[in-house]
């Protein structure tokens, strides 16, 4: 028998992100070949028209998984039984913006999607956040969420830590398959600390194989931290294809599983681990089973490593007072 369709609730839906999203999530690469789904948009009134063309564009790929389409611009219409939430709607940056630019601006969506999310959403919701800045507004949604198990609300550095594969792969010329346990720690942004200390490369230490510490802490580090800034540069535009990849990538591995995959990276609420303060949602190293993520725990963490991790979390603890501030948590 076919199994019952999940239903997953995406915000931001006639955007840049979820006009790549939308397709891969209806054809099966979210939740694996056998899993139909039921798409629940949400937009802002005025783009409703512009998600109206991408409903009939997901209509006429004829996608066998997609059991049903619906629209609103109505949070607790959108997230009504939803099992998954992707949270992607926000104001993006624009050229010389710092994350920071965006707490205010974004900040307020994410208190009424959180208790809309709490008020309507199936019991078993996962939420990934996108929209920046991801890790705050994720906790800014968590803390609007009362009837949510706290550790279901997420923020996406898959990005950041797919760019830091790409970049070893690239300068040791191996197939990014090789690059495994390659960990972001902290804030999406630019204090966030791509660890190269407990990767590997074909099953080797990676910086064994680098053999350039200069390159990782003069180019590797700050190209992962600005390659968003790179991109919005180059395009004029805020990535969107990677991130909508990125986005499959973690909540295609929470649900189902990083089995032997190794580790991957998702900004998950700290229980303190490796220093992080408790309930800041920091990147961390995580492996996921049962639907449940985990932090590595264990980690040798060096003097260099120390500093970076902890300037990110530092980061992290300013936004969370800034959103205090604001009244946007309590
Ligand atoms: N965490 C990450 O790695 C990344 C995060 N991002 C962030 O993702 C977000 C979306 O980026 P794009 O799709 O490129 O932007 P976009 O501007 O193309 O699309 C955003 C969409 O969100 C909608 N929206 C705004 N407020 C909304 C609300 N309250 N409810 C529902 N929809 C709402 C807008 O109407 C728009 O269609 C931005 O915040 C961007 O900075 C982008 C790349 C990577
Ligand atoms: O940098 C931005 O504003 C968009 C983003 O989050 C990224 O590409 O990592």
């Amino acid at each position: 028998m076919p199994a019952s369709p999940v239903r997953v609730a995406v915000t931001g839906a006639a955007g840049q992100i979820g006009y790549s999203l939308l397709f891969r999530i209806a054809s099966g690469q979210l939740l694996g070949p056998d899993q139909p789904v039921i798409l629940q948009l949400l937009e802002v009134t005025p783009a409703l028209g512009a998600l109206r063309g991408v409903v009939m564009e997901l209509e006429d790929c004829a996608f066998p998984l997609l059991a049903g389409v619906t629209t609103s611009d109505d949070a607790n219409v959108a997230f009504g039984d939803a099992e998954i939430a992707l949270l992607v709607g926000a104001r993006p940056r624009s050229k010389g913006m710092e994350r920071k630019d965006l707490l205010e601006a974004n900040g307020a969506i994410f208190t009424v999607q959180g208790k809309a999310l709490s008020d309507n959403a199936a019991a078993g919701i996962r939420v990934l956040v996108v929209g920046n800045p991801a890790n705050t507004n994720a906790l800014i949604a968590q803390q609007s969420a009362p009837n949510i198990p706290a550790e279901r609300f997420t923020a996406m550095t898959r990005l950041d830590q797919n760019r830091a594969k790409a970049q070893v792969a690239g300068k040791v010329g191996v197939p990014v398959t090789e690059v495994r346990d390659l960990a972001i720690w902290g804030n999406h942004s630019a204090t966030q600390y791509p660890d190269l200390f407990h990767a590997t490369v074909g099953g080797r230490p990676a910086m064994d194989v680098i053999g350039d510490r200069t390159w990782m802490e003069k180019e590797f580090i700050p190209t992962v931290q600005q390659r968003g800034a790179a991109i919005i540069e180059a395009r004029g535009a805020s990535s969107a294809a990677s991130a909508a990849s990125a986005a499959i990538d973690h909540v295609h591995d929470w649900v189902l599983g990083t089995g032997d995959g190794g580790w991957v990276s998702m900004a998950v609420p700290s229980d303190g681990s490796y220093g992080v303060p408790e309930g800041l949602i920091s990147s961390f190293p995580v492996t996921c089973a049962g639907g449940q993520w985990s932090i590595v725990q264990g980690l040798e963490i060096d003097e260099f490593s120390r500093g970076r991790i902890d300037a990110s979390a530092a980061e992290l603890g300013e936004e969370r007072a800034a959103v205090r501030e604001l009244g946007l948590i309590g």
